[in-house]
Formats: structure tokens, sequence, C-alpha cells
């Protein structure tokens, strides 16, 4: 689902962001922005010679100084309500994703598991590790993880989808977040996050200006406008003892005033772009969340307009993930109940969904006698290294899991590994389903005897419309490599079927993070997607990290961003918005700077003309007066920045055109439109003053 977009003037946000510009005013805030530091501190020297002018000591006439003065004020309360405006926006944003935090009373359990005693407390006491039990009708209060039993809960508060989703303990489906409602059954969570600490609060975090740190591209800018402001800087301050220096010489003229040094000062640095620098960042953040994404890096939205390599995991991202057993395929000399009893021994304490689906199939297909619990069986777990899963009983140890393993494991016995079981393994793999070989060995000990029993085909189905939204990303020059722990002959089906560009099969997490390491290191940039656990090394070490919102709250934890849509193809969306971001940035700095030139034309000559009057012959403008000329300069340099405003938050429109020919054609509008702006601006203030009698 999409979010409808605010309107970009709320009436609601707008009183708001007014206030919120004047409370910016404050010293410490303004250090953070040096571009806009200079302004506030020349605003504020003026203001100080102003009300000498008032007291008869004026270095010129007080109303001009006064003009001047409240222009600059405007020029920092601009950008302030730039920067507050897209702060209030985003917040909006995700408190609409926020909505559902209400006061719950939560039904803290005295251990963990279903069963033990639970005390009423309230949602907001409870700590990372504290574990509840959540019934039908409840709301969950935390975002946490499910450790026991199956429930149907509603997300529709966070994701806008309607129908209820699973959570369940034990697979890639058991993560839960706070606010959402469990319609059926009960689950025991184990919170996962303190209170104010889940990833939307991460989110709201890093939209408010006190914990926001700025991403590297926006120190490099910072860095570049910084240079250029000491440029000016040192340019004007050197101006005046030239400007002294011509009068003494020639005994002619009068010296130029520090209001105009400052006023020049203010319209040659980069304060367009200063001012919008970071609204258009957290814009990005509010354009995410508009995508149904939860950021929770600045950073990482940056280099997603970057990105050059999309790297995926099958199950549950390509896939729908509800990986199903739907058929026993015995070996020869087994029989189909022998199989399935085995298998079902194999799985009795496996809690994925793999595992329940095959004891399920298991009854249905006849393995008739409930194995009873032996107390001398041991169960082991299934583990994304080891790839299997199983049962060791005194005597007879069964495993099932992937072919490559189970093959590990019985040729180490000295057995055979039978050539029907290979047929049956590839038929099932070419269908694209994952299958599981089934295996019991009587001991440990090489040369024990070891039988293959069959293969259990695991079902699973490609997300609809990934082939299309594939081709998308290949045209936006992106290529998507799935990686999954599957076997070869599966990860091929799956990929064709998917159309991704390449794929990593029979994974580990360690080969998917060395495979990220690679990549990174060819000098690439790369995104990853994934669900699993298995998948937060991964993550971690992404560029950009989408992390499924269906999937566990490690790889949520693990990633920089979270789709609440669990829609593999969204980096699409995520792509896009990072490449705007970048765009917009760039194309107002190439703005801003390009401003300049008429600026000099403005208010060189003017601020010089009563120094050296042959100056006169530079007003190409035809500006009323030296003072009107100085004036209209600063009220444009004032005014660009509430004009700009919309294309800083709405960011400029991205197409999937070349970088080379988006470059060109931004720096065509953006460049030639900054160059010709002000001349035209600037004229219509001086005309427009000079008509109002003020000049
Ligand atoms: N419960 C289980 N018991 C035994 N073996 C399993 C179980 N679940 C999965 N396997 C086997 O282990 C392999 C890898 O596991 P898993 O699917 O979790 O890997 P993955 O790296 O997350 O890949 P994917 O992209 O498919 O999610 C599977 O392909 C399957 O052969
Ligand atoms: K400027
Ligand atoms: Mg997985």
């Amino acid at each position: 689902m999409t979010r409808s977009s605010l309107p970009l003037f709320d009436a609601d946000l707008l009183r708001p962001a007014v206030v919120d510009a004047f409370a910016k005013l404050d010293p410490r805030v303004q250090w953070r922005n040096p571009v806009m530091f200079v302004v506030y501190v020349g605003s504020l020297f003026t203001s100080a010679l102003w009300l000498q002018a008032l007291a008869g000591q004026g270095e010129a006439p007080a109303w001009f100084i006064g003009a001047v003065t409240l222009w600059l004020w405007f020029t920092v309360l601009f950008a302030n309500f730039a920067e507050a405006l897209a702060e209030g926006r985003a917040r909006a944003q995700a408190a609409s994703l926020r909505g559902m935090k209400k006061t719950v009373v939560a039904k803290k359990l005295a251990e963990p598991r279903s069963g033990a005693p639970w005390t009423q407390v309230p949602g907001e006491s409870l700590r990372r590790g504290d574990v509840v039990l959540v019934e039908a009708g409840d709301l969950l209060p935390c975002d946490g993880e499910v450790i026991e039993g199956v429930a149907a809960v509603d997300e529709s508060a966070i994701t806008g989808e309607s129908a209820p989703v699973i959570r369940e303990s034990g697979g890639d489906f058991s993560a839960v977040t706070g606010g959402t409602k469990v319609l059926s059954d009960w689950i025991v969570v184990r919170c996962t996050a303190d209170p104010g600490e889940s990833f939307l609060d991460r989110m709201i975090g890093l939209v408010e200006g006190a914990k926001r740190r700025k991403t590297p591209n926006e120190i490099a800018l910072t860095i570049l406008l910084v240079a250029l402001t000491l440029v000016f800087l040192l340019v004007t301050v050197t101006l005046l003892p030239f400007s002294i220096y011509a009068v003494n010489a020639n005994h002619a003229g009068v010296p130029v005033t520090l209001t105009v040094l400052i006023a020049l000062l203010v319209c040659l640095i980069p304060t367009t772009i200063g001012g919008l620098l970071s609204a258009i960042g957290v814009a990005g953040m509010g354009r995410m969340l508009l995508a149904n994404v939860v950021a929770t890096s600045g950073r990482a939205i940056e280099a997603a307009g970057d990105v050059d390599v999309l790297l995926l995991d099958k199950t549950g991202t390509i896939t729908l993930g509800n990986r199903q057993a739907s058929a026993f395929l015995p070996a020869p000399g087994v029989s189909v109940t022998e199989l399935a009893d085995a298998a079902r021994l194999a799985s009795l304490a496996d809690e994925t969904p793999e595992g329940r689906s095959i004891v399920t199939l298991a009854r249905q297909e006849g393995s008739a006698h409930e194995p009873a619990a032996d107390p001398a069986a041991s169960f082991v777990a299934f583990s994304a290294q080891t790839r299997m899963s199983g049962v060791d009983l005194p005597g007879r140890l069964i495993r099932k899991g992937a072919a490559d393993a189970l093959k590990r494991w019985i040729l180490e016995s000295g057995s055979a590994w039978p050539e029907a079981v290979v047929r049956h393994v590839e038929a099932v793999a070419r269908r694209g389903s994952t299958p599981l070989v089934v295996a019991e060995r009587t001991s440990l000990e090489a040369g024990s005897p070891a039988r293959v029993l069959g293969v259990v085909e695991l079902k699973d189905i490609v997300k609809s419309g990934i082939k299309e939204r594939f081709a998308q990303l290949r045209r936006m020059g992106i290529r998507t490599v799935m990686i999954t722990g599957d076997n070869r002959l599966t990860a091929a089906a799956i990929a064709a079927e998917a159309g991704v560009d390449d794929f990593l099969a029979e994974a580990t997490p360690e080969n998917k993070l060395a495979l990220i390491r690679q990549t990174q290191a060819e000098g690439r940039l790369v995104a990853m997607t994934g669900d699993g656990t298995n998948d937060a090394p991964a993550l971690a070490q992404a560029d950009v990290a989408v992390a499924m919102h269906s999937g566990t709250q490690a790889a949520k934890e693990a990633g920089n961003m979270v789709d609440l849509d669990s829609n593999p193809t969204k980096l699409i969306e995520v792509v896009e918005i990072g490449k705007q971001m970048l765009m917009t940035r760039g194309a107002l700095t190439t703005f801003s700077i390009a401003n300049d030139i008429a600026k000099y034309f403005a208010i060189i000559p003017a601020a010089f003309v009563a120094t050296y009057p042959q100056l006169g012959a530079l007003n190409l403008m035809h500006l009323a007066s030296p003072d009107s000329a100085i004036l209209s300069a600063v009220i444009f340099n004032a005014l660009i920045i509430v004009a700009l405003i919309p294309l800083a938050l709405k960011g400029v429109r991205y197409r999937a055109l070349g970088a080379a020919v988006l470059l060109r054609r931004n720096l065509l509008i953006y460049g030639l439109g900054g160059i010709v702006a002000p001349f035209v601006g600037i004229k219509l203030i001086d005309m427009l003053l000079r008509l109002m009698g003020w000049t």
C-alpha cells in the first residue's frame, strides 16, 4: 500500500513550523549549520548597527540598516522554517504509523512459558527480555519475538494491509510489532526492545533535529559550502581597507559601510543550498515513509541512490516463504509410510514451518502411530550452517535436510548415495521446490550402517509480478543476485522464474557475508533484502539493508530499513527516493552557486559606486539606487529560500535516464535558471520597492 501524501503546506503543519522556526534561533542549533550561522552572526551585527543608528550615530540611514537587518533575520527564519516544516511532515507521517501506540496493558509472565502465572503491567514498563502472554483481542505491548504458540495478527495499523497474518514461533515469521492486534489464539512473546527504542521510535529519532547526524554526502557538501563561505568572507573583509584607502588616496567618495559589506557577504555565500540542505535530507526520510519503508539511517537512504548490486534471499523474499511439505518420495525398497514415519520423528521438535508441515503431511499420508515421547531422544535443531535437523534415538540417528549436507553425512558412514534419490532430488528441484533428504544411521562412527529413506518435497511459490520489477531494476542499472541456502537446481529454477541476473546456491550465512564483502571490495554499493535470522549478518554488512517486515526481529535489527509491505522489489522505490534526494541536493547546489553571478552585477557596483564612481557603468540592471540594489538583492536572497521549499520537500523528478543525461539536464535547468532568476527577481523587487516609495 502507499500512504497518501500530505499537502505541501498543510495548515496543521504550518503553524508549528513557524513557531519552531523561531525556536531554532537558539545559537546552539544555528551552529550546526555553518553557512546559516554566518548569516545569523551578520544579522546580530546589523541589529547592533541599527540600534546605533536609531541613537543617531548610524553609519547609514536607520531605515536602510533596519530594512537590511529585517531581511537578514528573515533569511535565517526561512531556512529554519524549511527545516521545521520538513521535520513536521516526516513526524506526522511517522505518527500515522504510530497512531496505534496507545497505552496497552500487558500480561507479563513470571516465567518464559505459557501456563506460567502472569500479572497485569502497563506496556511502557516492559523491558527488553520480558516475556508476555498475548491472547485474542489483545494489543501487542512491545516489539518482540514469538517464543511459543501461533496466532492470527492484524497488522493493518502498520502495513495498511487488512488481511491478518500468521505469527508463530520458530521460523522466519516470528517477529511481532507493538500496537498490532492478536485476532485469534494466543502467543508468548519475548520483548526485543526497551520502550522508546522500537524501530519506529528510532526512525522518529532520525527526523528529530537534535539526534540527526549528517550523512557522509551532507558532510562533504557542507565542507565545500564552508570553504566557499570562507573565501567570500575573506574577500568581503579585505574590501573594507581597500575602500578606505581609495577614499583617502582620491580625497573623494565615501568608504563602504559595514551594513553593505554584511549584505554583500550574505548574498554571495551559498545560503540557498545551506538553508535547504537539512530539509532535503529529512524530506527524503518522509518520502520513504510514504513508500511504507521505515528507514533508520539517513546514510542508507543516500547510499540507495547509488546502489549497483541488489542481493536477495530466496525463501520469504522472492517466494512467499511458506514452504510446505507436499509429497514423500521414498527410496527404492522403502515404503511411503516408513519414510513418513522417519520424517515425522525427525520433525517432532522442529518448530520451523517446514518441520510442522512435515508432521501434518505425515499424518495425512498414513503415518499412523503417534510416536511416544522417548525420554532417550535428543533433538538436533535446524541450523543454517549444518542445513539439517533431526533426532538421536538409542541406536538410531535420523536426519533430514539439504541434499548436499545429507550426502556428506551418509558418505562419512561409508555407505553409498543411491542414484534413485539423486533423481528424486533433481526432479523436485527442477520444479523449483526444495528437496529435503531423509536418512538414518545407527551411530556417528565411520563405517556404521546407514540408509537413505527418501525425499520430502517442500513447495514454495514465487511472489507475483516480480519478473517485471526485476527487469525495471535492470533498466536502472542494478544487478540482481539471489542468494539461498537451497541447492543449485532449485535455485536455478526459481532464479529463472523470478528473472534475477544471477544466483548463489547452497549459501551459508558466512557465504552471504563473504559475497557482500567481496562485492564491496570491488568498489560497488550493495543493497540486500532479506527476512531471516540467518540473513542478519549479511544485512548488517550491506550498505542498504531492507528487512522484510514479515521477517524475524534479528533481520529487522540488522537492517537499516524495514519494508512494511514485505515486498522485495520495494528497492526500486527506495533507489528512486535515494536518487531523487541526491539529485535535489545537486540541483539546488548548482542553482545556489549560479545565483552569485547576477548578484555580482546587482550588488558590487551598488556597494562601491560611492567609492569608485566609475563602477556606475556596471549597473547593467539599471537599478533605482545603490540602496535599492543592495536591499533588493538581500530580499531576493531570502525569498528564493521560501520559493524553493516545495522543490526541496518534494524533490526533483526522477526519470530512469542515464546518469550523464540526467546531469546535463539538471545543469541546464538549474544552472541556467540559477543565473537568470536573480536578474529577473532583483529587478522586480527593485521596481516594487520604488513603487512603494521605499527607495
Ligand atoms: N527445518 C529444517 N530441517 C532440515 N533442513 C532444513 C530445514 N529448513 C531448511 N532446511 C534445509 O536447509 C536449507 C537452507 O535453509 P534456509 O532455507 O533457511 O536457507 P536460506 O539461506 O535462508 O535460504 P533462502 O533464501 O531459501 O531463505 C534449505 O534449503 C533446506 O534444504
Ligand atoms: K546567498
Ligand atoms: Mg531464509
